[in-house]
């Protein structure tokens, strides 16, 4: 079932983004995401961090943008396709925002502002602006582990009656604030978590789904959870979420998406597993365990990829 792009909801995707030789490997794109188009995804999103965002020149990022939504045309899904973006200077993103205006594209991903620590308030205004800046739906990206700042919920639920700001990427990382945001969320906002490791419990609580890169590998067993909840199969969404609940802890081991890139690389989905700095590859002692854990979870690597 196809979701609708303005209110985000189900399994969605952080596509790694492909390098060869230091630049964008357009052919690993191009196969990656045809093989994504064939799972049980419910929206992808680009130029987030596990897609290297921070790393990417916006020439770059307008090509992966037309690359994959020819690909996903060519492979007849209708997924909806967001942008991830981030940034401390409201009048940079809002540039951004009027530039991406034409690619085709149903939304962003947009991260709280680093660094500098602004204000509740501040915060408000930021997203006001940028909402302001374009028609497409916003989802808000609250990582205080990675921004340095948390943007509670009494501003969430200010910024979730503008008309298109319609969810949250919820990574607060305290889970009184996760669950008390899905009691008071209001109809039309979506709370998706962040955490691959808190995608069952979160879905309990009542989440709208996940961003999880972990669905690199595992996107059949992520959403057979989400799904056997929603059809009210709580011990059967417990007992699918044990199969596979060991796997995020084995892909943030080390620095993300460097393990999830040898991953896939080892499955032959791309070409070479180059990350850019400063991140660094994984570590022999990681390949070698990826390696072992790819036989374990073999049923979740892609089919007649075995390396
Ligand atoms: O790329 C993303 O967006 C994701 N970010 C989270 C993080 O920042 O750690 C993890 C999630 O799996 C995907």
């Amino acid at each position: 079932m196809e979701t609708n792009p303005s209110i985000p909801n189900g399994l969605w995707l952080p596509l790694i983004t492909p390098f060869r030789d230091g630049m964008l490997d357009e052919s690993s794109l191009r196969r990656l995401v045809r093989h994504y188009a064939c799972e049980p995804i419910d929206g992808l999103i680009l130029a987030a961090t596990t897609g290297e965002g921070l790393t990417l020149d916006e020439e770059e990022v307008e090509h992966l943008v037309a690359i994959t939504a020819k690909e996903l045309t060519a492979a007849g899904r209708r997924l909806p396709l967001f942008l991830g973006l981030s940034g401390s200077d409201t009048r940079k993103l809002a540039k951004a925002l009027g530039h991406s205006a034409a690619w085709p594209l149903d939304g962003y991903l947009i991260a709280c502002p680093y660094y500098t620590r602004p204000s509740q308030e501040g915060m408000i205004r930021h997203f006001s602006t940028l909402a302001d800046a374009t028609a497409r739906p916003i989802m808000i990206y609250n990582i205080p582990y990675r921004t340095g700042v948390n943007l509670g919920n009494a501003a969430m639920l200010e910024l979730a009656a503008l008309p298109n700001i319609v969810g949250v990427k919820d990574c607060s990382a305290d889970m009184a604030q996760s669950l008390d945001l899905l009691r008071r969320k209001p109809p039309g906002f979506s709370v998706l978590t962040g955490e691959d490791a808190l995608f069952h419990t979160m879905l309990a609580g009542g989440a709208d789904g996940g961003i999880t890169a972990s669905a690199h590998v595992g996107a059949r067993a992520f959403a057979t959870v989400r799904h056997l909840f929603r059809d009210g199969d709580a011990p059967g969404a417990l007992a699918a979420w044990h199969s596979i609940c060991e796997l995020p802890r084995l892909l943030f081991t080390e620095p993300s998406p460097a393990p999830i890139k040898y991953w896939l690389w080892r499955a032959g989905l791309i070409d070479t597993p180059e990350v850019r700095l400063p991140m660094l590859p994984v570590s022999d002692g990681l390949a070698a365990q990826i390696d072992q854990q790819m036989e374990r979870f073999w049923i979740l690597a892609p089919e007649g990829s075995r390396p």
